[in-house]
């Protein structure tokens, strides 16, 4: 019989229990050291930060390994458990310096999903938002913490099911304060760390209302966090947020410039009018890099993104501004993320915290209102270790006052110059865009008001002088046949203090296109002029001053027109609304006087205002036929006379039966007519679309010997006149815009050949036209 041996394995340990004692040690450890910040200032990597190894796992499966300037400032303080302000350039890595704190905060109180609301980031768009969250995850994959993500956008009811199961919240405000208000069992009587990204922007006034109403609902005993490109010091701001004397970490403050080093920054000054041509002529010599244009309104916006598309300028396009839809905000953001070489024009929701990889030019094609902003914007580039490059566009009027609050922001800049022979013109297409699409003529009046509204609106007065700027060319430079006019209506005397006060802001400007539908012309485009009366300092929306009119059926065709395309969106036009669902909780308050109801039902659409003529006819009371009597007073046919005299021309039903043929026989002549009035309208037309295609068809040969010409200027890099002739010599060779002017002459004698050609009217012409255009290029 075999004996069982007594093995000498060891006894099997607890791993559980063992492991949690290393976690209690672990925590322990990280507490106290954690409460020296001094002793951490000059960690380098973050495994010498006292932070949990979890997190420490998640920065480095993310390639996180040393610390920026701002992370190495901010982060021992924020785990000191001290309210930090924080400031540093864009790009420098800021949100790693508070989501840090937030999972660190959380792990050492030992946080579970039962404990319920413990760190709130907010951020004031929803892409930045969802860049956040993106950030959280990957760092804090290691966790067992529990995070959403709420932008508004979705279905509240869904994100009610869930948002009060959350440990981490990255919230837009105005979505929040939703949840706040209406989803049961949303508390954040616990949290314990609140996080404000491009605090300066959340603070300034268009969220105010909003913050002031979160803030009540936070708890006073938290730690809070502040952090942006361009910080405030503001007292009253602090005081809001109740802030317990926070430290202030400002990592560049003492340095030269208050943008990136590596990123290089000109501005040129140029015509309002020559804007768009510049523009398109750097996009079509800029083919392999990747852009941001920033453009000052969304009208606009849509405007350049839907007429360059048609330009097809070899470069992909994309456009992102508030009057998207949430998803395909969220889509073209990530979409422009993956692209290697592509121009997004972008109102200034792209203007904060974006990180797009690898942008290699920011344009402005329009002046930021101030020097922040532009610090924001030319942020989207040049970001951590990269380098990148940055144009402002600046008219003659705007140029010294902005020049002087960048000198004044420490922004280094200087002066390019474009070579006039390097620019393209696309005002000819512009027109013909205008001339036969309606709703691009449409889109380009709108572009145009906004653009004038955009300035108009602007507070520093110094730098925006809308009366300076050359309108009707500027009209015309877009494509339009002349400059919508354009009211500006100052808010009436103020007729109590507040109205005082407010009234320098409060100026505004309406103005409203109206398309001349009722003489069927589709070409010829009236602008009608409507005041609005203020209410409030702030500007209105659109959807607010159409609510306030009574006489709506007025301009009822215009307003179907705002109708139709705000309640798509259910966004305001001014970009200071266009970011969040404010509006939408603005729409929600609003109260509608019982007959602006009756107003609102009016038919809504454009097409069912326009009835067919047949159509009119049917739903029209059929005609009575009455006589007058010496008084003067109507009568029916058959009060006026006696039955013998009536009975003359036949029975009832035989004179019924006449009347109505006659009826019609009118009717028919009355058509004939008709139709030949619109067979000679249709003929026209087609001799003006004959016309048409003919220019169109010389103006796209024409230009394709441009762009053929523009394409060789593709391989070099440098695109802009910085200097003297001198000090160009040493250089690269310079740009395509700026070849030498030999190379100049060459082109325009290939434009000169190709304007002598004649107009092909047959195949062979055609063929022949090619041959002498291939012998040209
Ligand atoms: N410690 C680090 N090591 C390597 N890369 C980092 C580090 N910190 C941040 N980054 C990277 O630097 C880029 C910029 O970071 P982040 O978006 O946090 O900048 P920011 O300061 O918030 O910019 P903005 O002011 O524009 O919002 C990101 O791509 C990020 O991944």
């Amino acid at each position: 019989m075999v004996k069982s041996k007594k093995t000498n394995k060891p006894q099997p340990v607890n791993k559980r229990k063992l492991k949690r004692q290393e976690e209690e040690k672990e925590l322990q450890d990280i507490e106290t050291k954690s409460a020296d910040p001094q002793s951490h200032s000059n960690s380098k990597l973050f495994s010498e930060l006292p932070i949990s190894r979890k997190t420490i796992e998640g920065l480095k499966r993310a390639n996180y390994v040393e610390l920026t300037d701002i992370q190495r400032k901010a982060v021992p303080l924020a785990l000191a458990k001290r309210d930090v302000l924080g400031a540093a350039k864009t790009g420098s890595g800021k949100t790693l310096a508070f989501l840090i704190p937030v999972l660190e905060v959380l792990y050492r109180a030992k946080w579970n999903h039962e404990d319920g609301l413990g760190a709130l980031v907010i951020s004031p768009t929803r892409e930045l938002a969802v860049q956040i969250f993106e950030v959280l995850k990957k760092i804090g994959k290691q966790h067992m913490l529990s995070a959403g993500l709420i932008i508004g956008g979705k279905d509240l009811a869904v994100e009610q099911d869930r948002v009060a199961k959350m440990n981490i919240l990255v919230a837009t405000p105005g979505r929040l304060l939703q949840h706040m208000d209406q989803t049961a069992g949303f508390d954040c009587d616990n949290l314990q760390i609140l996080v404000l990204d491009e605090a300066d922007r959340i603070l300034d006034m268009g969220f105010q209302k909003e913050l002031n109403a979160i803030v009540e609902n936070l708890p006073k005993q938290r730690q809070t966090l502040l952090f942006s490109a361009t910080q405030t010091k503001s007292i009253k701001d602090l005081a809001r947020l109740s802030l317990k004397d926070p430290e202030y970490v400002a990592v560049h403050e003492k340095a030269d410039h208050s943008t990136p080093q590596k990123l290089t920054q000109h501005y040129l000054v140029c015509e309002l009018p020559k804007k768009l041509d510049i523009l398109y002529s750097f996009i079509r010599s800029h083919l392999q890099s990747k852009a941001v244009v920033f453009i000052s309104s969304c009208n606009q916006t849509r405007f350049v993104f839907e007429t360059f598309c048609k330009l097809h300028p070899g470069i992909p396009l994309l456009h992102l501004h508030g009057k998207q839809k949430q998803t395909k905000r969220v889509e073209i953001f990530r979409k422009y993320c993956s692209m290697r070489h592509a121009v997004l024009f972008a109102t200034d929701i792209a203007a904060r915290g974006l990180d797009f990889p690898a942008v290699d030019w920011v344009i402005q094609l329009d002046c930021p209102e101030d020097a922040d902003t532009y610090i924001h914007r030319v942020g989207r580039t040049a970001r951590f270790d990269a380098s990148g490059q940055a144009l402002l566009f600046l008219t003659p009027s705007e140029n010294e006052a902005m020049q002087a609050e960048l000198a004044k922001k420490k922004v280094p800049i200087e002066e390019v110059k474009i070579r006039a022979s390097k620019q393209q013109s696309i005002q000819n297409q512009l027109q013909s865009f205008c001339f036969q699409d309606p709703e691009i003529k449409h889109l380009g009046q709108k572009a145009f008001i906004a653009y004038m509204r955009s300035v108009y609106l602007q507070r520093n007065k110094d730098i925006f002088k809308v009366h300076a700027l050359p309108a009707e060319e500027f009209a015309q430079s877009i494509g339009l046949p002349g400059a919508p006019k354009i009211k500006f209506v100052k808010a009436s005397a103020a007729k109590d203090a507040q109205r005082a006060q407010a009234k320098e802001k409060s100026e505004a400007l309406n103005a409203e296109v109206e398309e001349d539908e009722a003489s069927g012309s589709e070409e010829e485009s009236e602008v009608e002029e409507s005041e609005v009366k203020q209410k409030s300092a702030k500007p209105m929306s659109k959807i607010e001053k159409m609510f306030q009119r009574k006489n709506q059926n007025i301009l009822s065709d215009h307003y179907n027109k705002l109708i139709d395309f705000e309640e798509e969106n259910l966004l305001d036009s001014t970009e200071a609304n266009e970011d969040d669902e404010f509006i939408t909780l603005r729409r929600r308050d609003h109260k509608l006087e019982s007959d602006d109801e009756a107003d609102l039902m009016l038919p809504m659409s454009r097409r069912q205002l326009k009835l067919t003529k047949k159509e009119l006819a049917k739903k029209q009371s059929k005609g009575e036929r009455i006589v007058f009597d010496d008084e003067g007073k109507p009568h029916a046919l058959y009060e006026m006379q006696d039955e013998e005299s009536f009975l003359k021309d036949g029975d009832a039903a035989t004179q019924r039966q006449k009347y109505l043929e006659e009826e019609a026989d009118l009717m028919k002549e009355a058509d004939i007519e008709d139709k030949a009035v619109a067979k000679e309208k249709r003929r026209e037309k087609r001799l003006a679309k004959k016309l048409r295609e003919r220019e169109q068809s010389a103006n796209e040969e024409h230009g394709a010997v441009l762009a053929g010409s523009s394409d060789e200027f593709d391989e070099e890099m440098e695109e802009f006149d910085g200097g003297s002739e001198e000090e160009d010599t040493g250089k690269k060779r310079e740009a395509k815009w700026f070849e030498d002017d030999s190379s100049d002459e060459e082109a325009s004698a290939k434009r000169a050949k190709l304007i002598e050609v004649e107009q092909p009217e047959t195949i062979a012409d055609q063929e022949a036209l090619a041959l002498k255009l291939l012998g040209a290029a």
